[in-house]
């Protein structure tokens, strides 16, 4: 049995399910959602409109995109206790903050258990705004300030950075929040959404889907990638620094944050789009050093391109991020502002042809034996 068994670990290769969501070819380095390409969407569309198109399955009209956008606002809403939790944790790194808030939403919200498809997607827009919310106020409180208001004239991109700064955006620093959104919106069966799925195939509530997804974009292997991108780059410090550092990382067979996907043998699609803020932001803003050291990376790296290593949506975030003076400990959230419409669709999705997701483990450890009293041990 052991002998005849084939393990796919990691489940790499293995498809579990079929998905009218995205499609990702990772030869041709191409993604769409619900069949519109991603550069269309990153240069074209609207946060909103992607939320609209992923939940909903196409692009809404004038009417339909106007409602969605006042119910997206009129959920800018945090329950009073959430405040006091955010407060007790404050000093938590602001994921374990983000986790733990909506979480306790789950106890809070009188319809989280709401489990029919109305009830997902209620939940889900409404923590959609929720999120952004949470991690500003978290922002505001370990830094000594009250939170700051929402503001329900301003779009998803523009009222996220006017609770986390307090002032007013750009227009520039507005499209590209929105732009980075729209790239982090949703990638397919990546392991915070299947392990989403995965929660919903057991008909637990949205919320516990939601809290799964968080706990499991959390680490370096995945979301966690852009908050390592920007260490990386400090500790390089200067570009000319940049191939050693690889060589090292090479020697001792570690990999290189920011570069590497299970899918894409190409380069990441959405890349392209954040490599063009990091460059255009560094020049306007006099500071495009960061860029040349991060070239420097991917120069160092091209000898394994070939083998199908590129850079992820992650290698160039960071920097934007540094650029606009947000916190390292940020960058794992916002991609979670961002992926919100991803997940609630994957949970939709589940749960309209729902069923347990459950795979097997190969046993190949002790045979039977006997049992040894403590005492005889
Ligand atoms: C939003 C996102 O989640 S994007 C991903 C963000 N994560 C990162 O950037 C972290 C760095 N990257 C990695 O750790 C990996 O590339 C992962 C976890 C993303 C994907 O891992 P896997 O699919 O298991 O790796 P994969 O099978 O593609 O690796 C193939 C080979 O490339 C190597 N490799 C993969 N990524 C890297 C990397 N970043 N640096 C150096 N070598 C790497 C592997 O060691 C492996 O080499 P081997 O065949 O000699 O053993
Ligand atoms: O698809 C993956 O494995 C990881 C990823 O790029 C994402 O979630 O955006």
């Amino acid at each position: 049995m052991t002998d005849t068994v084939k393990i796919n670990r990691g489940l790499k290769g293995v498809y579990f399910e079929r998905s009218q969501i995205s499609d990702i070819d990772g030869r041709a380095g191409s993604l769409t959602y619900r069949g519109y390409s991603i550069h269309d969407l990153a240069t074209q569309a609207t946060f909103e409109e992607v939320c609209y198109l992923l939940i909903h399955g196409d692009l809404p009209d004038a009417t339909q995109l106007a409602e969605f956008d006042a119910a997206l606002k009129a959920a800018r809403v945090l329950p009073e206790p959430v405040f006091d939790i955010i407060r007790a944790t404050a000093h938590g790194h602001p994921m374990d903050v983000l986790r733990t808030a909506v979480s306790a939403l789950a106890a809070l919200e009188p319809d989280s258990h709401d489990a029919s498809e109305a009830g997902f997607l209620r939940n889900g827009i409404r923590l959609t705004a929720q999120v952004p919310m949470i991690i500003a106020a978290h922002e505001a409180i370990r830094n000594g300030r009250t939170p700051v208001l929402p503001d329900m004239s301003l779009s998803h991109a523009a009222n996220w950075l006017w609770m986390l700064k307090g002032a007013r955006p750009s227009a520039d620093a507005e499209r590209l929040a929105d732009v980075d959104f729209i790239l982090h919106a949703e990638h397919g069966s990546n392991a915070s959404s299947f392990a989403a799925r995965v929660t919903v195939g057991t008909e637990a509530t949205l919320h516990g889907a939601m809290v799964t997804a968080l706990s499991t974009l959390a680490g370096p292997a995945h979301g966690g990638a852009a908050e390592d991108v920007m260490k990386m780059v400090h500790e390089i410090g200067k570009p000319e620094n940049a191939a050693a550092y690889v060589a090292a990382k090479r020697a001792a067979k570690e990999p290189v944050t920011g570069f590497g996907h299970r899918v894409y043998r190409a380069e990441d699609p959405r890349a392209r789009h954040m490599r063009e803020g990091v460059r255009k932001l560094g020049e306007e803003m006099g500071a495009p050093g960061w860029y040349a050291i991060l070239q420097a990376v991917v120069e160092a790296m091209s000898p394994y391109a070939r083998h199908g290593l590129n850079v992820n949506v992650d290698f160039y975030s960071g920097v934007i991020y540094q650029l606009h003076e947000i916190p390292m400990d940020l960058y794992v959230p916002i991609f979670a502002i961002g992926r919100m419409p991803g997940w609630l669709a994957q949970c939709l999705e589940q749960r309209r042809s729902n069923i347990l997701i459950r795979p097997l483990t190969l046993y190949d450890g002790a045979a039977p034996r006997d049992w040894v009293p403590l005492a005889a041990r």
